[in-house]
């Protein structure tokens, strides 16, 4: 059963990994301003898995770039480990929703590239590459260059380029959206055993329902643009280790109540396109 969860303030006495404190974002353009997310709060603990799915167009890309530090938020703020966000951070990882590997360079220069910019040797920052091409099945294929692997390989690459410098958080950006049904599947495994090994706390963009059930510890749902909380959960699928837990009701029933609530935002978004 998924819980509802009031994920606006910290769960416990310390401060959270991540805390957004009435963080809004417009954006200027010729025909006029859009506002991609109403002011709003949301506090990460370390450790969790969170998951954040919502219509198209609510802002949730406009959110991991905010917590990234690649865009600056029109209002609020964004802390990690109590820390004001002005930029981008060794502390947080980030993986998109194609590799984005530099093409010109071995899987393992790509890898090693974080810890060579932050000052490790290129013997160590190769080590290191190496340890994480091994994290993620990928080690026999140092020396291919992007354009020789698979999708879903590129994407693994992207996961172990996110964890070279070892960041406390990551911040995913549908990072198995354009692969097919079985990587993504095989993928999700590998993420979650990432994550059970690491406890790294994760910030997951998501389309997928099933996805977010079976990899969130939480959950929140976004309204339409102006993209704000609509509704947040606990979920206990992605502790499970019944391998068959998506066939059971209760993940049906969690399923159910989130397309619900994902449905009726997901019109007001279509009616907001088609408004000339
Ligand atoms: N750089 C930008 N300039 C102008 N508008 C932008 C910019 N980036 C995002 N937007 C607008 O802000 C809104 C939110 O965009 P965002 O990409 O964050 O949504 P999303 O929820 O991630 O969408 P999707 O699920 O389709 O990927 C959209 O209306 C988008 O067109």
């Amino acid at each position: 059963m998924i819980e509802p969860i009031d994920l606006r303030q910290p769960r416990h006495g310390t401060p959270p990994k991540l805390q957004v404190e009435q963080l809004s974002k417009s954006f200027g353009s010729s025909s006029g301003s859009v506002q991609a997310l109403a002011p709003f709060d949301l506090s990460v603990e370390a450790g969790d898995f969170l998951c954040v799915v919502g219509p198209s167009g609510c802002g949730k890309t406009t959110l991991l770039n905010i917590v990234a530090g690649f865009e600056s938020p029109t209002s609020g703020s964004v802390y990690v480990d109590g820390k004001p966000v002005t930029g981008p951070g060794a502390d947080r990882g980030v993986v998109f929703q194609q590799g984005a590997l530099f093409n010109w360079m071995t899987i393992l220069d790509n890898v090693a590239f974080g810890p060579r910019s932050t000052g490790f040797s290129q013997s160590v920052a190769r080590q290191k590459a190496m340890e994480l091409l091994e994290l993620v099945g990928l080690s026999a294929f140092a020396k291919k260059y992007p354009y020789q692997l698979s999708g879903g390989m590129q994407q693994r690459v992207g996961i172990a380029r996110a964890l070279a410098n070892n960041p406390q958080m990551l911040l995913m950006d549908e990072p198995f959206a354009a692969l097919d049904q079985q990587t993504r599947e095989l993928l999700q495994e590998e993420i979650r055993s990432i994550w059970q090994r690491t406890n790294k706390t994760i910030l997951w963009i998501t389309h997928s329902i099933e996805e977010a059930l079976l990899l969130a510890t939480h959950i929140i749902v976004m309204t339409a643009r102006p993209g704000r909380t609509k509704a947040s959960f606990v979920s206990p699928f992605a502790r499970s280790s019944d391998p068959h837990v998506a066939s059971s009701m209760e993940f049906a029933a969690a399923k159910r109540t989130i397309f619900q609530l994902l449905r009726g935002e997901a019109k007001q978004a279509q009616q907001m396109e088609e408004v000339p």
